[in-house]
């Protein structure tokens, strides 16, 4: 069966100044997931915040009453030491952390218990974030083949293995930038191999750009300024939406 279609607005476009209030606003429009965008100023070119404001704005959005449900906090990991703050981003709220492939494999000091490893397997993280109560996703830049995945997706314990794939449509880092559809050849083959994986897709998508993704097989859409620049944010969902249940023959 096709996986659900889940809208999850980037909060990177939110209003910073208002951001629970934005935050809750979008669910009520019509959004599924909130995707919080963490940058470290050094996995990418660009800094946001931590787990202390993550808890802020969970105290304006209720938490999800089963997996994946309305209000799933899609934590997007964009560091270079993502083992490190597991535990933390579990405690602020986040509900889905998705740290990327790229840094998985960095040499960077780990957290405490994990100072021997000097490098953190992306299927023993999983399994971690598993442990810890979350669910886990493992992301790619648009460098990485989809290649590496194939590994981790058919491990043998099943929780080494992700709940999400997501495939930057982007380079990580900002927001408002060109889609980039030399991407969804990896959305396809995975789709063609998964059929009931969730595959998200990020940067760049809006109703200009959403068929093409949707076409590809990809069901959790990010979007940021496509829904918070909107006059009418909940239009936008919506159509979003529509295009992902279309292409699940829903429609
Ligand atoms: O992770 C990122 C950027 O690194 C994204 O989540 C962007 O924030 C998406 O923004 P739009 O391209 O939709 O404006």
């Amino acid at each position: 069966m096709a996986p659900k279609a889940i809208i999850a607005p980037s909060i990177l476009s939110a209003d910073f100044a208002n951001l629970g209030h934005d935050c809750s606003k979008t669910i009520s429009q019509g959004a599924d997931w909130l995707h919080v965008d963490i940058m470290d100023g050094h996995f990418v070119p660009n800094l946001t915040w931590g787990p202390p404001i993550v808890a802020k704005i969970r105290g304006h959005v209720e938490k999800p009453t089963e997996a994946y449900g309305k209000g799933t906090f899609d934590c997007h990991m964009m560091i270079a030491e993502p083992k490190k703050w597991v535990k933390e981003f579990k405690k602020a709220g986040c509900d889905l952390y998705c740290f990327h492939y790229e840094a998985a494999f960095s040499t960077a000091a780990e957290s405490p218990e994990a100072k021997s490893d000097k490098k953190t397997n992306p299927k023993e993280l999983i399994k971690y974030i598993h442990d810890q109560g979350m669910l886990a996703g493992i992301a790619l830049k648009p460098a990485t083949s989809v290649d590496v995945l194939w590994e981790i997706l058919e491990s043998e314990d099943p929780k080494e293995r992700p709940d999400m794939v997501l495939i930057m449509t982007v380079e990580p880092g900002f927001g408002g930038q060109k889609f980039m559809a030399s991407e969804l050849p990896k959305v396809q083959e995975l789709r063609k191999r998964y059929p009931e994986l969730n595959i998200e897709v990020d940067g760049g998508l809006g109703p200009s750009t959403i068929d093409q993704a949707a076409d590809a097989g990809a069901n959790v859409i990010v979007a940021g300024s496509a829904v918070f620049g909107a006059q009418d944010p909940s239009e936008v969902i919506a159509l979003l939406r529509e295009a992902v249940e279309k292409r699940n023959g829903k429609l």
